[in-house]
């Protein structure tokens, strides 16, 4: 198998959604389906902060989700929880700056896809470094979905890694929706990868096929 190819790993990144139980007030089942049907290309399980759950109930929650994305052929990634990752056989992981070690979750997951928060060009250039398949830069603008968000640094800071020569796949995350597309994409970003535009919407079904529709354009 190996290690996924920097462009399989870019293709995946086009419309990567992340959710929660937390971050909707439907059954997380259904969002999640809906955003499958409406076109996302990839899946990131994020149970963390106010109103998520824990223990067997996350895990009960996670293996009906990465059963849903396995029968779409839409890669599962788990958020932070390399354990839960490990014991589900998740096709990835993706952490952030406190969350375990690069280095060491490269060891655990094998050929897995590994994704790293970065927000300066040292942790970019030293999670590249360490093994990570790709990116994730931001908060690109203004968020409500992570409640321990830095200062949003604008899309800009994805042009300056790419001036900095950092050619690992990034993706934009952060306040992102239709209207901001073009200019995240236009900075040099791979994708886009969304919450609140999807979980949030009337019908995450009509959300994501709008947001795919835009994202056609870089295909
Ligand atoms: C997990 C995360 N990391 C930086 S911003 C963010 C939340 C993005 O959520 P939204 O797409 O609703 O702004
Ligand atoms: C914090 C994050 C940043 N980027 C991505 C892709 N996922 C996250 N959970
Ligand atoms: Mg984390």
């Amino acid at each position: 198998m190996g290690r996924i190819t920097r462009a399989e790993m870019i293709q995946y990144l086009k419309l990567y959604f992340i959710f929660g139980s937390q971050n909707t007030t439907q059954l997380p089942e259904q969002v999640v389906k809906e955003a499958i049907a409406g076109g996302i290309t990839l899946f990131q399980y994020r149970e963390k902060g106010e109103g998520s759950k824990a223990g067997a109930e996350k895990e009960e929650l996670a293996r009906k989700l990465q059963e849903i994305c396995r029968q779409n052929g839409i890669p599962f990634i788990v958020n932070d929880d390399i354990d839960l990752a490990v014991q589900l056989n998740a096709d990835g992981l993706h952490i952030g700056q406190e969350d375990i070690g690069a280095k060491e979750a490269r060891k655990m997951m094998g050929d897995k896809i590994l994704g790293v928060s970065a927000y300066t060009i040292d942790e970019g250039l030293e999670a590249a470094e360490d093994g990570a398949d790709y990116l994730g830069l931001g908060p690109i603008y203004a968020t409500g979905s992570k409640d321990d968000a830095a200062e949003e640094t604008g899309p800009q800071v994805i042009t300056l890694f790419r001036k900095m020569g950092i050619k690992t796949p990034i993706v934009g995350i952060g306040g992102i929706y239709e209207d901001n597309i073009d200019e995240v994409m236009k900075s040099g970003s791979d994708g886009i990868s969304i919450i609140s535009a999807i979980a949030s919407a009337p019908s995450p079904f009509e959300s994501a096929r709008n947001l795919k529709k835009r994202i056609e354009n870089y295909l």
